[in-house]
């Protein structure tokens, strides 16, 4: 494993309570480029809560005390349960628009490969609110991916998606894993990752790490 001093993101002894509930218990761990992680437990267990304590990691500055020296705040993507598209503009204009705002050119050649790749280049020009389920889960991990950054963090990032789309977005989050982390909270037990593959698995708040598949 490499040292913690090249690491994106490190978490030491993260304790989080809503309420007088505690709902993650001295967590520790260290995120770094080429990671492809799945997070899994059972319902409650706190998946969602730890993505969004990563995100909003600079609230927690006791815990996550230590970033690569070469990197001052890495950039995170997040692609949640609410999909944060605007419904009624065209996809197109759903990533020009995310993609102004994260500072980004608009990668016209990559665009098109991932739309093709999802079978969406041909609605490009259409609203969001005309597409389906899936093609609008399709649509917000197209606009994760192009807007990454240094880590992505997806919560149940295949819902509602078809077997040639889950294949496609295994493919590209494997990809894009290469040069940045991919952490994603998932229950779909017939996820089609490499061996490589980093498992961690949240049970009564305490973080358990395994090779893949977990058990
Ligand atoms: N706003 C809130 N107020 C009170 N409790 C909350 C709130 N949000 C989450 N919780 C509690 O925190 C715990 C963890 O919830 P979380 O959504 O992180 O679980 P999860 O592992 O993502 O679950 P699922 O697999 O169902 O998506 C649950 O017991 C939940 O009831």
């Amino acid at each position: 494993m490499p040292s913690t001093e090249q690491a994106l993101l490190v978490c030491k002894d993260l304790s989080y309570s809503i309420g007088k509930k505690q709902i993650l218990k001295h967590i520790s761990f260290s995120l770094f480029r080429g990671d492809l992680i799945l997070l899994r437990g059972d319902n409650g267990a706190g998946k969602t809560t730890l993505l969004r304590t990563i995100l909003n990691f600079g609230h927690h500055k006791d815990s996550f005390s230590s970033v690569s020296k070469d990197l001052k705040r890495p950039q995170i993507s997040y692609l949640g349960h609410e999909l944060g598209l605007y419904t009624s503009l065209s996809l197109e204009e759903n990533l020009h628009y995310f993609l102004s705002i994260a500072n980004l050119a608009y990668p016209v050649s990559q665009i098109e490969t991932l739309l093709k790749s999802f079978r969406l280049w041909t609605r490009r020009m259409d609203p969001i609110f005309t597409f389906s389920r899936g093609m609008k889960q399709k649509s917000a991990l197209v606009r994760a991916l192009l807007t990454g950054g240094d880590l992505i963090l997806l919560d149940e990032p295949f819902t509602a998606l078809d077997r040639s789309g889950l294949e496609v977005a295994v493919t590209l989050l494997t990809e894009h894993s290469k040069s940045s982390a991919v952490l994603m909270a998932t229950h779909d037990p017939g996820i089609p990752f490499s061996q490589d593959t980093i498992a961690w698995n949240l049970k009564e708040g305490t973080l358990e790490t395994s090779a893949f598949p977990s058990t």
